[in-house]
């Protein structure tokens, strides 16, 4: 594990297919510990942070390496709500695309925007970077609540600023404030989806600030590359799957079916973590407290089935995207909104990795073996 691809011989390279097992850099951010099923933010444990922290306190954290004190969150929120508004120019060319865009396509498309408009878009000092996070991370709510919405038919909703960052958001998808149990779920939902050290997305960004490139061409790489389905994607691919399931007792037939045609189920599998997702507890417990706050217990029983089927069958346990699929569909969301969900929370965790990347810079540019036709002549 701890060669690198540097040190093979240049006889017989070594291929690391998707870099897998390969330590590219290192990081301050977070630790994935997958022996002790763990996932630290600076030092801190995620449950925990979950269980005492708002996830303001924990965007702080992330970005500056130490929770804010009393004074320090109060400026920090007041001035991520001072940023809520949908710039107009944003609001005016999201709604010269169609309805049937790809939530995702549109949130691209959006920060592609925001950051052709910035004059000061090449400023990668750190404070300039903090300043476009802080930016991106205020106003990416209000593009996901109002891109819903309109996909809907309805108006868009204004933000509060005498709300939190969760309730505000909630407030502006669905035009009121759900109770506070909702909030809390929604909260622990984007601390959990904040940070991820190098995945795929993550690592995206850091190949694009690698080339001195600006903060928001990285973030528009990352929302690429987490809308596949086999990263963020997957919490929307869970719920198509949960409904061509519908029942509990069709789950054994679906996945006989499913696991015949080599079909990858989504919402199950890692590529760091093999005894299960560090973040999967603390997510399903959020997830059991939105069913029976919003009465679905056929829900639970589905999601129940299909994970002792899956870990019957193939040993493979469940990921983040698996319990924050149905959490948010309870919540009113729809499902082409939920990795729009995670991408408005991974906001952080990119852009720390964005100036932690600058501050220490290498460009990132892989060797690959050549395994194509020899060498030949052009005709004449
Ligand atoms: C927040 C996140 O981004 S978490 C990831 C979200 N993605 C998903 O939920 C998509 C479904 N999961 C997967 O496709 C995979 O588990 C990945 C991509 C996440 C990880 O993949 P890798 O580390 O490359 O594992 P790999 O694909 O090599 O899997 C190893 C074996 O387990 C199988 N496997 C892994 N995950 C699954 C799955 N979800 N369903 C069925 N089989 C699976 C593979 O088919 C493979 O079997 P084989 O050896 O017989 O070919
Ligand atoms: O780490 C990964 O490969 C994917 C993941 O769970 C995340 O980005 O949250």
């Amino acid at each position: 594990m701890n060669e690198t691809p540097q040190a093979d011989s240049l006889a017989e390279p070594t291929i690391y297919k998707g870099l897998a097992g390969v330590r590219v850099d290192f990081t301050a951010i977070s630790k994935v510990n997958p022996d002790t099923n763990s996932l630290l933010y600076r030092g801190y444990a995620v449950q925990d942070l979950a269980a005492r922290c708002s996830f303001e306190e924990v965007a702080y954290l992330l970005w500056y390496g130490e929770l804010p004190t009393e004074d320090e969150l109060a400026a920090f929120e007041d001035r991520e709500r001072s940023l809520r508004h949908l710039d107009h120019v944003v609001k005016r060319v999201i709604d010269e695309l169609p309805t049937t865009a790809h939530p995702m396509d549109v949130l691209r498309t959006a920060v592609s925007v925001i950051g052709a408009r910035d004059a000061d878009a090449a400023d990668d000092s750190p404070a300039g970077n903090l300043d476009k996070g802080m930016r991106l991370y205020a106003q990416l709510p209000a593009i996901v609540a109002y891109d819903q919405r309109r996909r809907h038919g309805l108006e868009l909703v204004e933000p509060r600023d005498d709300l939190s960052y969760s309730a505000n958001f909630l407030h502006m998808s669905f035009g009121d404030v759900p109770d506070l149990a909702v909030v809390d779920a929604f909260d622990v939902s984007m601390i959990l989806y904040a940070e991820h050290s190098f995945n795929a997305s993550t690592f995206t960004a850091r190949v694009i600030t690698s080339t001195l490139s600006d903060l928001y061409s990285a973030v528009t790489g990352a929302i690429g590359a987490l809308k596949g389905p086999l990263h963020g994607g997957a919490n929307e691919a869970v719920m198509h799957t949960f409904d061509e399931i519908r029942t509990a007792d069709r789950v054994s037939g679906w996945l006989d079916d499913a696991l015949a045609n080599k079909r990858k189920i989504m919402g199950f599998g890692h590529r760091v973590y093999k005894n299960g997702d560090s973040r999967v507890p603390t997510m399903r417990a959020a997830m059991e407290a939105m069913l029976a706050h919003y009465e679905r217990p056929d829900l639970l029983e589905l999601y129940l089935a299909l994970e002792q089927d899956m870990g019957e069958r193939k040993n493979i346990m469940p990921n983040l995207d698996y319990p924050a699929g149905p959490a948010y569909h309870v919540m009113g969301f729809d499902t082409e909104t939920f990795t729009p969900l995670f991408v408005a929370s991974r906001i952080v965790g990119w852009t720390a990795h964005i100036m932690e990347q600058r501050a220490a810079n290498a460009l990132i540019r892989p060797l690959s073996v050549y395994n194509g036709a020899p060498e030949r002549v052009v005709p004449q």
